[in-house]
C-alpha cells in the first residue's frame, strides 16, 4: 500500500499539466487510476495498452526496493491463498469421511481395552482379541473355521463365431464338492489350465465380476451355508503379491497393523504384533530389508511370498487360501514355505493351497487333496488316500514315482504310455465320474440346507464388516508417509530424473544465446514452447509408467479395506508435490542462467512458478490417464494421443479460428498451451528489442509487441495460474473418480438352479 501511494504521488507530481485545465486533470485521474489498477496487479504485465515500458520498469524498481512488497507480493498472496483453501478443503472432505466411517464402528462399549500394558495386554472388541502374545485372534465362534463346498460351477460367455457354438464355456463343471477343516492342510492340484486358480478364487469369493462369468454353488462354513455375500472370512495371499518396493519389511507390517487394527492398539502393541509376525514367517533377520521388486534388489522370492502371507495374517484368520505360494521357488524354499504353513495349520487353521507340481516332501505335508482337470474334479479325500484311489480306478503306476507325479499322470489330458487320445479323453471322463459319485462328509448341521439366518452370524465376525479401523486421518497419514518414503527412497529414479533435467537444460543452454535483435523473437518463442513441450512429456510419461502399477497395488489394499480411496489419494497428490517441483526448478535454473532468459527483478520467481504449476498440472494429468486405464499398456496407449492432442493445441500451431468448433475446448484444458503462455508472459514482460538482425513479420519494438503478434497482448500471469490449477483440479478429481469406478468387484456365487 506505501508503495502504491508513493507511486501514485509521483506521478502526480510528474504530470506536465497537473493542476492546469480540467481536462488533463481528468485524463490525469485516469492514468492514475490505471497505475494504482497495475500496481495491484502486476501480474497484468501482458496488457501491452495499458502502460508504457519505461514506467514499468520505474515501478518494478520502486516495489523491489520496498520490503514490504517483496515479502508479500501478489503471488506470494495467491499462492498462500490457494494453499490455505486446500488445506481447509482437504480437511473438510477427511472431516466428512471421518464422520461416515464412525458411523460404520462397532458400538463404543464393545471397543476397551483390559489391563494393558507394554508386555501383556488384552483388548476385546466385537471382533477381535488381541492375546497376551500379542496374536489378534477373531471372535464370535469364528476361531476356527470348516470350510465345505458343494455344485460349484463357473460359466463363461461365448459370442457365437465360425468354430463355436456360441454355447457357454464350463470353466468348473459343477461336480465339485469337499471340505476343508481345521487344523489341516488342503492342496489343490491339477494341470495347467484345469481350473485350480478359479476355483480357489471363487470359493474364496474373490473371482472379479465380468459380465462374462457366471458363477453358481454351495459353501458352508461351520455347517452352516453361506448366502449371499461373496468374501468369506478368510486370508488370500494371491500369487503375485506387489509390495510398495522402497519400504522394509518391518515397515510394510507396521504400515498394515496400523491400518487395520488402527484405535484398537497402541505403538507397542503393533511393535509386538509386528515382530510375532515376523518370527512366526521367519523374517526376523530380513526385517530392515526393502522388500523390493523386479528393478530394485531387495527380499528373496520366498522371503516376499512368506511376507504376503504375514500380511495376510494380521487379523489372525482363521482359514487362509493361497494360490500357487510354492510357484518360482526352489525345492527348499517351497519346503519351508509350507512348514510355515503346516504350522499355521497346527494352530487350528484352516489352509487351502493350489500347489503346482510339488516334490514328495512338499506333497506330503498336506492332509487333504483336490484334484481338478478341465474344471472336473477327479479325487477328494485324504493325501494319503489318493495312490490307493487311482489304482482302484484301475490305472496302477506304470513306474516308480512318487505319489504326486502318479497322481498327476493320472488325471492329465494327455494319453500315458500305450494309451490313444481317445484313451485319455475315456479315462478322464471315468475318473470324473467316480469322483463325482464320492460320497464327501460335508458336516452340515440341521439348519444347514435352509436359507440360513446364521449366514448373517459368520459375515459380521469379519474385519470385511467394519472397514478400516484407522480413522480417515491417521490414514491418510500414514498413507502420505508411504507415499513420500517411495518418492524420497527411489534414489536410482531421482537421480535419473535429476541427470534427465540437467542434460536437457544444459542441452538448451549450449544452444540459445538470447540477445535482443528481432531474431531472438522466435529463438524465445522456440525456447520457451521446447521448455513446455520437454517438462509435461516427462512429467506425464512418469505418472503414466509409475502409477498403474501402484494402482494395482492400491486396488488390492483398497479391496481388502484397509482404508479408503480418498485419503490414499490426497496422500498422493500432496507427496508429488516437493519432487515436481524440485525436478522442474532445476531445468529452470539453468535455462536461466545460460540461455539469456528476461533476468528483471521477480522474473525469476516467476518462471520458477510457472513451470512449477505446468509440472504439477503434467503429473496430475498423467495420474489421472493412469487412474482411468485399466493398465499401463492402456495407459502407455493413451500418451502418445493425449501429448499430440496437447502440442497440436499449444496455441502456436493452429489459429483457434481454424480449428473445428468442436474440438475448441481442447485448447483451453492443453496444459502445454498454458504453460507456454505463462512462461512468454513472463519473458517477454518488459523487454526492448533493437531493431536489426533478421526477422521473421514486422519489427516488435517491446515484449508486449512481440506477446501482441503471437495473440497474448490480452493475456494476464493470474489467467495462465487460474488455468493450471484448474487443469490440476479437474484431473485429480478424474483420477479419484476413475479410482473409485474401477475399484474392484468380486463375484457373488449364487445357489444353483433347482
Ligand atoms: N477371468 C476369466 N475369464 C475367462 N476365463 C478365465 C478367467 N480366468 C481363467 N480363465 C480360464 O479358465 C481356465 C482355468 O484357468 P486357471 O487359471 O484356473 O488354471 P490353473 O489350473 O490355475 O492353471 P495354471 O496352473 O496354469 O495356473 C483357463 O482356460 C483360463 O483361460
Amino acid at each position: 500500500q506505501r508503495a502504491a501511494v508513493s507511486a501514485g504521488t509521483k506521478l502526480q507530481q510528474d504530470s506536465p499539466a497537473s493542476g492546469s485545465s480540467q481536462r488533463q486533470k481528468k485524463k490525469n485521474r485516469v492514468e492514475g487510476k490505471q497505475e494504482t489498477k497495475k500496481r495491484r496487479f502486476p501480474l497484468a504485465i501482458g496488457r501491452r495498452h495499458k502502460h508504457d515500458h519505461d514506467e514499468l520498469d520505474d515501478l518494478f524498481s520502486s516495489r523491489v526496493q520496498d520490503p514490504i512488497w517483496v515479502a508479500i507480493t501478489r503471488l506470494e498472496v495467491t499462492a498462500l491463498t490457494v494453499a490455505v483453501l486446500m488445506i481447509f478443503l482437504i480437511w473438510h472432505v477427511l472431516h466428512l469421511q471421518q464422520k461416515a466411517w464412525q458411523k460404520t464402528l462397532p458400538p463404543k462399549n464393545n471397543n476397551k481395552a483390559k489391563g494393558l500394558s507394554s508386555s501383556s495386554f488384552q483388548m476385546e472388541d466385537d471382533d477381535f482379541a488381541v492375546d497376551h502374545d500379542g496374536h489378534v485372534v477373531t471372535k464370535k465362534g469364528l476361531e476356527s473355521i470348516d470350510l465345505a463346498f458343494s455344485n460349484v460351477r463357473l460359466e463363461m460367455a461365448t459370442k457365437k463365431k465360425k468354430n463355436t457354438d456360441g454355447k457357454p464355456r464350463l470353466l468348473l463343471d459343477g461336480s465339485i464338492h469337499g471340505r476343508a477343516k481345521p487344523g489341516r492342510m488342503l492342496a489343490v492340484m491339477g494341470p495347467s489350465g484345469a481350473g485350480k486358480s478359479v476355483f480357489v478364487h471363487a470359493l474364496a469369493g474373490r473371482l472379479k465380476d465380468t459380465s462374462k462369468l457366471s458363477l453358481t454353488g454351495r459353501r458352508y462354513i461351520n455347517g452352516h451355508a453361506v448366502q449371499g455375500d461373496s468374501l468369506l472370512p478368510a486370508a488370500f495371499v494371491e500369487q503375485d503379491v506387489n509390495f510398495f518396493p522402497h519400504m522394509t519389511v518391518r515397515e510394510t507390517l507396521e504400515f498394515r497393523v496400523s491400518l487395520k487394527l488402527g484405535s484398537l492398539i497402541s505403538t507397542v502393541e503393533r511393535d509386538t504384533i509386528v515382530t510375532n509376525l515376523m518370527a512366526q514367517l521367519g523374517l526376523t533377520k530380513s526385517a530392515d530389508t526393502i522388500v523390493g521388486d523386479t528393478k530394485v534388489r531387495g527380499l528373496s522370492g520366498g522371503e516376499r511370498k512368506r511376507l504376503s502371507i504375514a500380511v495376510e495374517m494380521i487379523s489372525s484368520p482363521s482359514l487362509l487360501f493361497l494360490d500357487e505360494p510354492t510357484s518360482g521357488l526352489d525345492s527348499a524354499a517351497a519346503a519351508s514355505l509350507v512348514d510355515k504353513l503346516r504350522q499355521l495349520a497346527n494352530q487350528g487353521k484352516t489352509v487351502v493351497a493350489v500347489i503346482h507340481q510339488p516334490s514328495q516332501q512338499v506333497f506330503s505335508m498336506f492332509d487333504d487333496l483336490l484334484l481338478l482337470s478341465d474344471g472336473r474334479q477327479m479325487y477328494f479325500g485324504p493325501v494319503a488316500d489318493a495312490r490307493y484311489y487311482m489304482e482302484r480306478q484301475g490305472y496302477p503306476a506304470e513306474k516308480e514315482v512318487g505319489t504326486a507325479e502318479y497322481v498327476l499322470e493320472c488325471i492329465s489330458r494327455f494319453p500315458r504310455l500305450s494309451e490313444t487320445d481317445e484313451d485319455a479323453q475315456k479315462r478322464i471322463s471315468t475318473l470324473a465320474e467316480s469322483s463325482a459319485a464320492q460320497k464327501v462328509d460335508l458336516g452340515l448341521s440341521g439348519s444347514a440346507s435352509s436359507a440360513s439366518g446364521d449366514a448373517r452370524h459368520f459375515q459380521s465376525a469379519v474385519v470385511t464388516r467394519y472397514g478400516p479401523r484407522a480413522s480417515i486421518f491417521k490414514q491418510f497419514s500414514l498413507l502420505m508417509k508411504r507415499a513420500l518414503k517411495e518418492a524420497f527412497r527411489g534414489k536410482g529414479v531421482m537421480i535419473l530424473k535429476t541427470v534427465q533435467q540437467v542434460t536437457v537444460g544444459l542441452i538448451y543452454g549450449g544452444i540459445y544465446k538470447l540477445g535482443n535483435n528481432q531474431a531472438s523473437i522466435q529463438d524465445r518463442y522456440g525456447l520457451i514452447s521446447l521448455t513446455a513441450i520437454g517438462a509435461a512429456n516427462m512429467a506425464i510419461a512418469a505418472a503414466i509408467r509409475a502409477f498403474p502399477k501402484e494402482k494395482a497395488i492400491v486396488a488390492n489394499e483398497i479391496a481388502s479395506k484397509m482404508y479408503r480411496t480418498l485419503p490414499y489419494f490426497i496422500g498422493k497428490a500432496l507427496s508429488e508435490l516437493p519432487l515436481v517441483a524440485f525436478y522442474n526448478g532445476i531445468m529452470m535454473m539453468i535455462l536461466y542462467n545460460m540461455t539469456g532468459l528476461n533476468s528483471a527483478p521477480g522474473k525469476l520467481r516467476q518462471f520458477m512458478s510457472v513451470i512449477m504449476m505446468h509440472g504439477l498440472a503434467a503429473e496430475s494429468l498423467g495420474l489421472a490417464i493412469g487412474a482411468i486405464s485399466a493398465n499401463s499398456d492402456v495407459a502407455l496407449g493413451l500418451f502418445p494421443a493425449v501429448l499430440i492432442l496437447n502440442i497440436i493445441f499449444d496455441g502456436r500451431n493452429i489459429s483457434v479460428e481454424n480449428t473445428p468448433k468442436y474440438l475448441r475446448w481442447i485448447s483451453k484444458v492443453g496444459l502445454i498451451r498454458w504453460g507456454f503462455e505463462g512462461l512468454s508472459l513472463v519473458e517477454f514482460g518488459g523487454l526492448t528489442f533493437s531493431t536489426g538482425g533478421p526477422r521473421r513479420g514486422p519489427v516488435a519494438k517491446t515484449g508486449e509487441e512481440a506477446l501482441e503478434r503471437m495473440g497474448l497482448g490480452d493475456r494476464v500471469l493470474s489467467d495462465v495460474f487460474k488455468a493450471q490449477a484448474t487443469i490440476t483440479a479437474a484431473c485429480w478429481g478424474l483420477s479419484f473418480l476413475g479410482m473409485t469406478l474401477t475399484r474392484q468387484k468380486f463375484l457373488v456365487m449364487k445357489a444353483p438352479k433347482p
